[in-house]
């Protein structure tokens, strides 16, 4: 059979109305865009102790799994990666807030994995994101915004603590958050003049100005950048402690990781699809469910590997605004994601102040939903601003959802408008209250 009917049969080109010339553009479009997670993941994930080059090597196959599973099985032009923001939940408050090992930690990405998986199966996803009124839907990729761009700001050294504030701004005249404010402004005017690979440009730059100015080594030879046996993950493979999971009641660590990966991939898969004129006459998305298995499974294999969960990368916009629309488009991205195995090494000459930029913009990406909040109503106003507010604050993704839940229930109840509370909405609410009694006993 000829190559381009392969092609034609796997991915439904001409149905979609594109060639594979525009797949491939749109694919290396989005690497460009969404390549900065090989960079940032590891280094998230070496602060919680997991060994740099597995983290690197479970990263890239955990994406690539994923990737081609959603390109050949969902036929979606949509690229899947550790989501900034659960990846810094699962670092700085699972493991070195909460104390538990990085394997358990991965315990429950897994776990989160298979809920996740079970729920779209078995139809329960559709009842669920009902019960969950919309202001909180619209909430949590704020707050998780905002989380991630926190995180930036305190690993360039722009916000510290401070003994009587809490928190204040650092020396904003040192080397580390002048870089970060150096690669911040190129980012975010690259950004705004729509230029491809904005940010992993802007990481490569301000990583080039700190070794220029002594504030990072330079590497010496060609295998500082370069190697030809990549990195294995020996290191991390299988080392999830399920047992550990289950057995330290983290209720709320799972329920944070499920909740995040459910809402987060809807939301944006959603948000996509319609960009890629997906959606049919019905109103329906075909094969929505195989893209959210695909992300679940990929979710599930990002845990054995040593990584943590995935979610639908935002960023994919950039390759459907250039016209991805269908697998092809990913699985040029997962080829392109294996290559990046070779240059592996590279990732030890990066400074966190470089990558810090990355976060803050993905911060202001997350930003958007915000308008979907009902700002004249003041029993959805105060939920919303709690989850938002709290993520940042708590440092965790998972108090700011129990402070947004909890208070959606008593705002409403109180305010007698209790139909508007779904019954599911009393279970979880009930279940983040046994929670916190549990973490306070
Ligand atoms: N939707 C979404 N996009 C991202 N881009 C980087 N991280 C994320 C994430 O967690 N969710």
């Amino acid at each position: 059979m000829e190559r381009s009917s392969i092609l034609e049969r796997v991915f439904k080109l001409s149905e979609r109305q594109t060639t594979p010339k525009q797949e491939i553009l749109a694919g290396l479009t989005t690497f460009m865009t969404v390549s900065y997670m090989v960079i940032v993941n590891p280094l998230i994930l070496s602060d919680a102790g997991i060994p740099k080059e597995a983290a690197l090597a479970a990263t890239i196959y955990a994406i690539v799994f994923s990737t081609i599973l959603m390109a050949l099985w969902a036929n979606f032009p949509i690229v899947t990666g550790p989501g900034m923001g659960l990846n810094a939940f699962f670092t700085y408050s699972v493991v070195l807030g909460q104390g538990l090992s990085w394997q358990t930690a991965l315990g429950a990405v897994f776990i989160s994995g298979i809920l996740f998986f079970l729920l779209t199966v078995t139809g329960i996803r559709s009842k669920i994101v009902d019960a969950i009124p919309n202001v909180l839907k619209a909430s949590i990729a704020v707050g998780i915004g905002l989380f991630v761009a926190f995180i930036g700001l305190k690993n360039a050294g722009l916000v510290v603590a401070n003994e009587s504030t809490f928190v204040g701004v650092g020396n904003v005249l040192d080397k580390g958050p002048l870089l970060t404010i150096f690669g911040l402004i190129l980012a975010a005017v690259l950004m705004a003049k729509h230029v491809k690979g904005a940010l992993i440009i802007s990481i490569f730059a301000t990583t080039a100005v700190a070794m220029v100015v002594g504030f990072q080594a330079p590497p010496t030879a060609i295998s500082d950048v370069f190697s030809a046996t990549p990195p294995t993950i020996g290191d991390t493979f299988m080392q999830m402690d399920l047992k550990g999971a289950i057995a330290y009641g983290i209720f709320s660590v799972v329920f944070s990781f499920t909740i995040v990966e459910l809402f987060d991939t809807l939301a944006t898969l959603i948000g996509l699809s319609k960009k890629a004129n997906l959606v049919d006459e019905n109103g329906k998305i075909p094969n929505l469910n195989r893209a959210l298995a695909a992300d679940s499974v990929g979710t599930m294999a990002s845990a054995i590997f040593g990584s943590t969960a995935l979610n639908t990368y935002i960023e994919n916009a950039t390759g459907i605004a250039e016209g991805g629309r269908t697998g092809l488009k990913a699985l040029t991205v997962a080829v392109l994601f294996l290559c990046t195995l070779f240059f592996a090494p590279l990732i030890d000459f990066i400074p966190s102040v470089a990558t810090a930029p990355a976060l803050i913009i993905i911060g202001s990406l997350m930003l958007s939903d915000i308008k979907n909040v009902n700002f004249d109503d003041f029993t959805e106003v105060v939920p919303a601003f709690l989850t938002i507010i709290m993520m940042p604050l708590t440092y965790s993704i998972a108090e700011g959802l129990a402070f947004g839940f909890i208070s959606y229930t008593a705002i409403k109840l109180f305010t007698g408008r209790y139909r508007e509370i779904h019954w599911m909405m009393y279970i979880i609410t009930i279940a983040f209250f046994i929670n916190f009694y549990m973490m306070s006993h």
